[in-house]
């Protein structure tokens, strides 16, 4: 269980409180009126008190002229249901094999419970969050996801079926404009239809890098539950380049849930995103940490 977030009031003293406030300043300034994508994993969702405090945060962003918009993961509360309810589920490079049955449980998890989860919390702190999904004033449309891999035996190429994923194809932003500059906070689950009108199971990592993309976003944050990307060791790389990312993948201390977190980054940057970090969202305040202070934590990634 984590600990309770202590309020600042209650660890620093007057003096440095009103410091705190003032490092911030330049910082707000910088960010007034623009876009800030935050990817929240289902492994940094936490309990209630840290569910509350992310809210909170994001409620501050907004309230100092910041456009925030969340996107939301899910996996391991999807996996939970998907138990409940005795369907076998299994990743293949990362992502969920999603069949007919799986597609059911993962919208009724994502744009269903969780996602009204989510809104409920910032809603309570005050913000006006607005569930959404891909599939809303057709926000987001995928294609079927391909993905191979090499038989070690016969060493060919085989095509590897993942049922209903997708991947991002086009992004219609005329809904995310109207809400994000009318002071709500767009709240999206990355479910999503394809031109075969089906629903498909999207990576919340991909989503969230297509949408950045898609709203010229300033900053792309992921907030996931270690401290950033780790080295063979498991210390925390604070700086990595596209090319040295690359090679991580390539030697696999890079794997699973991290792949696509990596390869969404590089996308992004090469989409003209500006700055795109992974932090631990376990840690209490993260968000107001690595936007509005100089403790920028995590692992920034970087062309
Ligand atoms: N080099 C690495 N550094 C950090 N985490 C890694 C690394 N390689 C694999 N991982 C795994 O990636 C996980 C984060 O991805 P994921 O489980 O999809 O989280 P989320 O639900 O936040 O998207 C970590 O908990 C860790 O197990
Ligand atoms: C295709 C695919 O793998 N979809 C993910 C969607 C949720 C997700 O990405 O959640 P996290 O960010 O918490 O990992 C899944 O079914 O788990």
């Amino acid at each position: 269980m984590s600990e309770k977030p202590k309020s600042a009031s209650a660890v620093v003293d007057g003096d440095l409180q009103a410091a705190l406030l003032s490092e911030a300043l330049p910082f707000m300034q910088a960010y007034e009126g623009k876009t800030v994508v935050i990817k929240y994993g289902g492994h940094a969702m936490g309990d209630q008190d840290l569910g509350r405090a992310f809210a909170r945060d994001v409620a501050l962003l907004r309230q100092s002229g910041v456009e925030p918009i969340v996107v939301h993961g899910g996996g391991p509360q999807i996996g939970a249901m998907l138990e409940k309810v005795g369907i076998k589920s299994e990743f293949k490079n990362g992502l969920r094999v999603t069949d007919k049955a799986t597609i059911e449980v993962v919208e009724m998890v994502l744009a269903g419970s969780l996602n009204k989860r989510i809104v409920a919390d910032f809603n309570a702190e005050g913000a006006k969050a607005i569930g959404l999904c891909g599939k809303d004033g057709n926000m987001v449309r995928v294609v079927k996801a391909k993905r191979t891999q090499r038989d070690p035996d016969s060493n060919i190429e085989q095509i590897i079926d993942l049922g209903f994923v997708g991947e991002p194809k086009s992004i219609d932003i005329t809904v995310l404009e109207m809400v994000a500059h009318s002071g709500l906070i767009p709240v999206i689950a990355p479910v999503a239809l394809g031109d075969d009108n089906e629903t498909y199971n999207v990576n919340a990592d991909t989503f969230a890098g297509a949408i950045a993309g898609a709203m010229d976003a300033q900053r792309l944050l992921f907030l996931t539950d270690v401290p950033g990307v780790l080295d063979k060791d498991g210390k925390l790389i604070a700086q990595l380049t596209v090319k040295e990312a690359k090679a991580l993948m390539d030697d696999g201390t890079i794997s699973g849930g991290m792949i696509p977190k990596v390869q969404t980054c590089i996308e992004a940057l090469n989409k003209g995103v500006e700055g795109v970090v992974i932090v631990n969202g376990k840690v209490p305040h993260a968000v107001l940490l690595e936007l509005f202070t100089n403790h920028g934590a995590g692992t920034l990634i970087v062309r």
